[in-house]
């Protein structure tokens, strides 16, 4: 994959208004649990619209070492044979799930109650992400992991024997946690409960209902109350994977920045625990609409339009709002920069552990590139310098990190100077087209000589 391999140098800078249709990519968290799902069904699950991004593409090539038929037909349409439940097969060889947290810690789960070792590994940033938190509740089913120091990969599990369900709760908010528990409850007898005391992204539970499973949901004084019976035989689906919102994000924040721009971004999946940047932007004062709202394949869809808006504020984002817009939050706080006063996010912890140390990523560029951000462990403030009063003139380092990338770029196509950043290749792990689509929005970012 490309983060692997060279650096991609690349430079953003002002141009003219962008305009025009942003057709972004499938949804990441969609697309990877069609596969997983898709392999662990008796039959064959068909797939359009599936992200083809690199981390999504390492998935499809661990259920295929798992013995499941992963067929790409083109065009977005890609089918799974699955093995059905529990019948998944030990791998010949490791597990390289690349750059994807998302990846591996579903995969986990789906393999753990299942009696073969399993040995997983990623690139630096994936190998320095914390797993305990998937491991832990996996012990409860029986299952046996080592790794590395701190709970890091290249780990291997020995997936339980005699899986037994498990009850849960989730103490860091985290879907990819859930996801990995539920998973895991999928081969084991019996009710697995799973209990989050904040409510993430739930694309799991709408999916395994979708494939036959009996699951329920409640909302309790616990929390939200996850059910899923065991064993049961998943029937294979049709799925059209939504565009996703992470990705629409990128082209819906530049719009709002660059002086001039009208850009309309279709068909966009509005689960409303995905939804959280759009309602804040909208807080701050932005011309971000929703057109033509409706439902597809039991998720929200609308067409977003966003228009140049030079009068947004600074607001306080709730910290109750951060799980429906966690990998936003870089891209957010280069829209505060411009913002009139500052911009408060609170309840951020999980920001520092994701494919870099969010917070501290953006904190040094923006701070290079003239901006105020102070931070502390779970908190950050942007101090907006108003429209037309950022510097730039900065390269800043990626960290493997694909949403920083794409977030300094952001920057650079409304800062007074042009922004760089050190790597554009780990922006191939979830957004493959960025770069054609911002250039035919009519943004200029290039990829620069080294
Ligand atoms: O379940 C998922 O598909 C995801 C969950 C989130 O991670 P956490 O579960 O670590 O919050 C998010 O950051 C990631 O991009 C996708
Ligand atoms: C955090 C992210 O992904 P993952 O955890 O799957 O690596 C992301 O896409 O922003």
């Amino acid at each position: 994959m490309s983060s692997h391999g060279d650096p991609i140098p690349m430079t953003a800078r002002q141009g003219g208004p962008l305009r025009g249709e942003a057709l972004v990519p499938g949804d990441k968290s969609i697309s990877h649990r069609a596969l997983i799902l898709g392999a662990m069904a008796v039959g064959e699950t068909k797939i359009s619209g599936l992200l083809e991004g690199q981390d999504v593409l390492d998935t499809g090539r661990a259920m295929e070492a798992f013995g499941a038929e992963v067929v790409n037909h083109g065009g977005g349409n890609w089918s799974v044979h699955g093995v059905g439940v529990g019948g998944f097969g030990e791998p010949d060889q490791v597990i390289d799930c690349g750059n994807s947290g998302t990846g591996v810690r579903l995969i986990m789960g789906a393999a753990a109650t299942t009696d073969i070792a399993v040995t997983y590994t990623g690139d630096a940033s994936l190998n320095s992400r914390p797993m305990g938190r998937v491991t832990d509740p996996l012990a409860l089913f029986g299952t046996r992991a080592v790794g590395r120091a701190g709970g890091r990969l290249p780990m291997t599990l020995l997936g339980a024997k005699e899986p037994t369900p498990v009850r849960y709760v989730v103490p860091v908010p985290s879907a990819q946690v859930k996801s990995a528990v539920l998973l895991a409850g999928l081969n084991a007898p019996g009710e697995t409960v799973v209990i989050e005391q904040e409510a993430t992204r739930d694309h799991t539970e709408r999916m395994l209902a979708g494939f036959g499973a009996e699951v329920s949901v409640e909302d309790t004084d616990e929390g939200r109350v996850i059910t899923l019976k065991g064993q049961p035989e998943l029937r294979p689906q049709t799925i059209a994977v939504p565009r996703d919102p992470s990705s629409a994000a990128f082209p819906v924040c530049a719009a709002l920045l660059v002086e001039g721009s009208d850009v309309l971004v279709p068909n966009i999946g509005l689960n409303p625990t995905r939804a959280g940047l759009f309602y804040t932007l909208q807080e701050m004062g932005a011309d971000l609409t929703f057109e033509n709202m409706r439902e597809e394949g039991g998720e929200p869809v609308a067409d977003l339009r966003a228009r140049y808006s030079p009068a947004m504020k600074g607001i306080n984002v709730p910290p109750e709002r951060a799980a429906s817009m966690i990998d936003e939050y870089p891209v957010l706080s280069v829209v505060a920069a411009f913002a009139e006063g500052q911009t408060v996010m609170t309840g951020v912890n999980e920001l520092r552990v994701k494919e870099s140390d969010r917070i501290d990523a953006m904190a040094q560029g923006l701070r290079a590139a003239g901006v105020e951000v102070d931070e502390g462990e779970d908190w950050w403030t942007v101090t907006g310098r108003g429209f037309g009063q950022v510097a730039g003139g900065i390269t800043a380092e990626s960290r493997l990190d694909h949403r920083i990338a794409m977030s300094f770029l952001i920057l650079g196509l409304a800062s007074n100077a042009p922004v760089s950043v050190d790597d554009g290749g780990p922006i191939a792990t979830s957004f493959p087209i960025f770069e054609d689509l911002m250039a035919d929005l009519g943004a200029q970012i290039e990829r620069t000589a080294r």
